[in-house]
Formats: C-alpha cells, sequence, structure tokens
C-alpha cells in the first residue's frame, strides 16, 4: 500500500476528517466513525502519540513490558504475542484506561517530519524544509497541528489514568523511564529484566534488528535518534517564529513546562 502510493497525485494524499488531514492510503473515515463507539477492556493499555514522536521506540518498550508481565501471570505464560496485542488506534473516551502520553520537542519533531515526508511516498513531499515548515506552522500537516494537540491533550495531562513522558527524557535516562512506565502500568520488574527492556529499545538495537521488525520502512524511521537535530535546518527566522508559537500556545502549560522547550529548543 506504501509503495503503490506513489502514483497518487499529490492532492488527493490526504483527506479531512473532523478538520483534521490524515494520509488516505492508510487511513479510513470508516475507522473513525467506528472507533467513535469502540469499548476498551480495563487492562487495555494505550500510547498516545503525535506522528515522529518516538511512538515504535515507546511501544517497543511496553512491548516487552507486557511480555514479560504476561510471562509472569498463570495461564498466560505460553500465549505471549505482545506485538499482536497492540496495534495503532484512535480513541474515543479517554478516561476508561491508562494512557501514556508521548511528546516530543516541537523542533526536533519538525525536523523528523520533514525527512519522514519526503521519505514515505504516502505523505506528500516537499522541495524544501521552508515549504515544510510553513505546513507545519499552518495547520496543514497530515494528523492535525501539533500545537493544537499539545493544547488538547493540555486538558487532560492531570488525569490520574494518564502519564506523560517526554522523548528526551527518554533519551536522557532509559533506565529510569523504564521503570517509571512499569510503575504506572503495575508491572514489577527485576534489575535484570529492566536491562534488557533498556537494551532492547536502544535506538542502536532497534535500527539493527529494524528489517526484521519494520521491513523497508525501518530505513525510513529509524533515521537518527537523536536530541538537536534541529540545528541543522531551522534558519534564525523560523526559530523566532516557532520559539513565538510555542511561547503563546503551550509554554505556560503543563505539558508546555514539562518539555523544557528553552533547554531543547533554544540554540
Ligand atoms: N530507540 C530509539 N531511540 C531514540 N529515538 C528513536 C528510537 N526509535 C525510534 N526513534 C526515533 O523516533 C522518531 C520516529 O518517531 P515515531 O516512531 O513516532 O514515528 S511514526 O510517526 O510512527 O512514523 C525518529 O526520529 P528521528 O531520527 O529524529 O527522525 C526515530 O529515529
Amino acid at each position: 500500500m506504501i509503495a503503490a502510493a506513489s502514483s497518487i497525485p499529490r492532492d488527493e494524499l490526504l483527506f479531512s476528517y473532523k478538520g483534521i488531514l490524515y494520509p488516505a492510503a492508510v487511513c479510513n473515515p470508516e475507522v473513525f466513525k467506528a472507533l467513535e463507539s469502540f469499548e476498551a477492556r480495563s487492562d487495555d493499555v494505550i500510547l498516545a502519540g503525535y506522528p515522529k514522536s518516538g511512538t515504535n521506540w515507546l511501544s517497543q518498550i511496553i512491548t516487552d513490558l507486557i511480555t514479560i508481565s504476561q510471562k509472569k501471570t498463570p495461564g498466560r505464560e505460553s500465549s505471549v504475542n505482545a506485538e499482536e496485542e497492540f496495534p495503532y488506534l484512535e480513541i474515543g473516551d479517554a478516561e476508561k484506561y491508562e494512557i501514556l502520553l508521548l511528546i516530543r520537542n516541537p523542533k526536533d519533531l519538525a525536523t523528523s517530519f520533514y525527512h519522514f515526508s519526503n521519505g514515505l511516498a504516502t505523505l506528500p513531499s516537499y522541495e524544501t524544509w521552508d515549504d515544510f515548515f510553513t505546513d507545519f506552522m499552518t495547520k496543514k500537516m497530515a494528523w492535525g497541528c501539533y500545537f493544537e494537540y499539545l493544547s488538547e491533550w493540555n486538558k487532560y495531562a492531570d488525569q490520574e489514568n494518564i502519564m506523560t513522558i517526554t522523548y528526551e527524557e527518554v533519551k536522557e535516562n532509559p533506565a529510569l523511564a523504564v521503570k517509571n512506565i512499569a510503575m504506572f502500568f503495575g508491572i514489577p520488574l527485576t534489575e535484570e529484566e529492566l536491562q534488557l527492556v533498556v537494551e532492547r529499545s536502544s535506538f542502536q538495537s532497534m535500527k539493527k534488528n529494524s528489517e526484521k521488525t519494520h521491513g523497508v520502512f525501518g530505513n525510513i524511521l529509524f533515521r537518527k535518534g537523536c536530541v538537536s537535530d534541529w540545528k541543522n535546518l531551522f534558519s534564525e527566522d523560523q526559530n523566532e517564529k516557532m520559539d513565538k508559537a510555542f511561547e503563546e500556545r503551550v509554554a505556560g502549560t503543563k505539558l508546555g513546562k514539562k518539555l523544557k522547550y528553552d533547554l531543547y529548543c533554544k540554540a
């Protein structure tokens, strides 16, 4: 499906559902409609992340944690296939289940999204970074505007069943991040299990394993896996524009503070 999309004209690549754009090759309005009445089970685990925030990274960590937890559950030892049990979903009522909310600094996220858009046939590609930046700042992105995404999730960030984690904090101290995630989902871990999850979710391990886990898509997905790559793309003027938008729209919120913008997004 991803390869077939390359022949689709640019203006047919995205469709709008309730005011937000989605890639037509992988999303379907019928699915969104059906998900409005989706009922989750109380032990379902949901990972919410805007594109390029590190979703595949955190789903690797959660999948391993679930596998470890299931191995310890009597009667489920042999039925472990966590990958199959962790599909992508768009969700309705956010109150019924525990949600790990993943966010990433907007400059690295935009940088990652730009390279991804140009590597993937299902998304509109961009001749220049400047063109991408303009669209990113004016709500023309697939999966909507990142600033709106942050403002919307900010309404729920205080709820007990939501744990927010940043890409940067997992990068800074992976062991602590895995420990906190495991604690949030009530999964006890031995020191050995913790080290295993950390090792298997390192960028190097995931990239090395990516052909098996993601096929050819792996090469596009596991690009650099670092913090501050934005410094290679952003102009002075673009820095000013994004700093201003962040200050006006997100800086004062709980999620805004959690992102440590001054540390990760100022030169
Ligand atoms: N293990 C690990 N460690 C550090 N960073 C990692 C890891 N796995 C994925 N990544 C980086 O996450 C970026 C992709 O984000 P997503 O998985 O959310 O992409 S997607 O929206 O599902 O396509 C993308 O970021 P960039 O490298 O900056 O493009 C990936 O490289």
